[in-house]
């Protein structure tokens, strides 16, 4: 290894999105490899608005591998992470940088210890994704700063063994998870169906309702499914299968009628999965012990609230204009067909849960927030006077919950990993290697 005397520090900085399952992965038929009963296919979210950003690091100078993730230093002991570092130092190649006087051999990769420092800009382990585009995140950067030369396909799957959800995030726009055959998860992988640019006037809103962390980890929910539950052994072996070729029709056509027709019955389908556990998983209202009972009947209350808004909205109208979808969070995505039921989205969504008195537009809505005034939304005001969806004229309309919701995130469909070379990005400080 040449340049060894002058303890360099080589890094990369990488940047990742999340994904939205539209046809949900829950059930392994492999814990250790992480392989799914299911293919399932997710949504690429834009990373301006959701992203880890990760800075991986070699150097002579370290004594051993460590990570640091949001900050606070974490331990990089698990299998999952074990099985990622691993399998990238095996595909590992040459590596030489002019500018540092650096030249590293394959074989030499075994050797250096690596620093990773990583940044969710939102919530971690609160039902966004955030293992997804985390080990997504980790996977991408370590293989550029190793030279691996597998294509992204081949990222994905071992990225799939840190979680099996990243194996999606390698991938802008719409993008599938074969489940495959081998026993061995080679076939298992992620392919893209379209690029983000493909179905470009879709919208999403996110509602979050609460950052804590969740009490389920997906991991232990999904175990428990497979152990117990013969719906999930039903959707596994004749819905998702058919539902899945379907999906892959409304995507090619941009067929949002078909599309939220899907996504809603899936994500109704993995909810009724997670039902069908013993004991039963709630997921879209169970949240951390720390929550006082009374709130897990307002989750409750609320996402049968989002359903009832979205239904009762669709069915007014000729043609579907938003879809739902509840991952193992509480939180909820919609997708809105175009800019305009975007727009009708935000303003009922504000109408039936302003923010709380003390709260300001600006931190309310995220992301996106040109919608807002689209929405001729400028300020408390205006959420105030916001009429009652016509929808609901002559009945009875839903009771306004107000601060239910902590902030919408707006987003769009987004692209896949990229490299970052702005430094103030950077993690990880170049001479040290530590955090900055
Ligand atoms: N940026 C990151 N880099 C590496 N690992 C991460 C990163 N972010 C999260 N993780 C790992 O993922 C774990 C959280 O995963 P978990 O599945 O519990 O939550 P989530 O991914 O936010 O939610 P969900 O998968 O249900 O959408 C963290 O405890 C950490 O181990
Ligand atoms: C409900 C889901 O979000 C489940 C995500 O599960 P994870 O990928 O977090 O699980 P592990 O593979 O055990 O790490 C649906 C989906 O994203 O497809």
């Amino acid at each position: 290894m040449a340049g060894e005397a002058e303890k360099w520090v080589l890094m990369v900085t990488a940047q990742t999105p999340t994904n939205i399952a539209v046809i949900k992965y829950w059930g392994k038929r492999d814990e250790n490899l992480i392989l799914p009963v299911n293919d399932s296919i997710s949504v690429t979210l834009d990373p301006e608005h959701l992203c880890t950003t990760t800075t991986v690091a070699a150097s002579p100078s370290f004594d051993s591998d460590r990570m640091w993730l949001n900050g606070k230093e974490i331990s990089l002991s698990g299998d999952r992470y074990q099985n990622c570092l691993r399998e990238i130092r095996a595909r590992a190649g040459d590596v030489e940088d002019e500018g540092k006087g650096v030249k590293i051999a394959k074989k030499d990769w075994e050797k250096l210890h690596l620093h990773i420092a990583s940044y969710n800009n939102f919530p971690t382990a609160a039902g966004l994704a955030s293992s997804a585009a985390g080990l997504a995140c980790l996977v991408f950067a370590l293989a550029k700063l190793m030279n691996v030369k597998d294509d992204q396909s081949k990222l994905s799957a071992i990225a799939r063994q840190g979680s099996g959800s990243a194996c999606r995030s390698l991938y802008g726009g719409f993008v599938k998870w074969v489940m495959g055959k081998d026993d061995d998860g080679k076939d298992s992988l992620a392919v893209q169906l379209a690029d983000e640019k493909h179905w470009d006037d879709l919208v999403i809103i996110i509602a979050v309702v609460s950052s804590s962390q969740k009490e389920t980890s997906s991991t232990t929910g999904m175990r428990e499914t497979v152990e117990t539950s013969l719906l999930l052994k039903h959707r596994a072996k004749e819905v998702v299968p058919k539902r899945t070729l379907q999906m892959e029709e409304a995507i090619k056509n941009r067929d949002f009628a078909s599309f939220a027709q899907l996504t809603c019955a899936d994500s109704n389908q993995f909810h009724a999965v997670c039902l069908d556990t013993s004991p039963p998983i709630f997921y879209m209202n169970d949240t951390s012990h720390s929550i006082k009972l009374w709130n897990l009947a307002l989750m409750k209350q609320l996402f049968s609230r989002i359903i009832s808004i979205v239904e009762k909205w669709n069915r007014s109208e000729e043609t579907p204009q938003v879809a739902y979808t509840f991952d193992a969070g509480p939180n909820a995505v919609m997708f809105a067909r175009n800019r305009k039921a975007a727009t009708l989205l935000l303003q009922r969504l504000l109408f039936y849960f302003p923010p709380s008195s003390a709260a300001d537009l600006d931190s309310y809505i995220l992301g996106d927030k040109s919608i807002l005034k689209d929405a001729g939304v400028q300020g408390i005001n205006d959420v105030e006077g916001l009429p009652p969806p016509p929808e609901i004229k002559g009945n009875i309309p839903l009771k306004k919950c107000k601060g239910d919701v902590s902030y919408f995130i707006c987003t769009r469909p987004g692209r896949g990993p990229v490299l970052l070379s702005d430094k103030s990005q950077v993690l990880l400080n170049p001479e040290t290697g530590l955090p900055k």
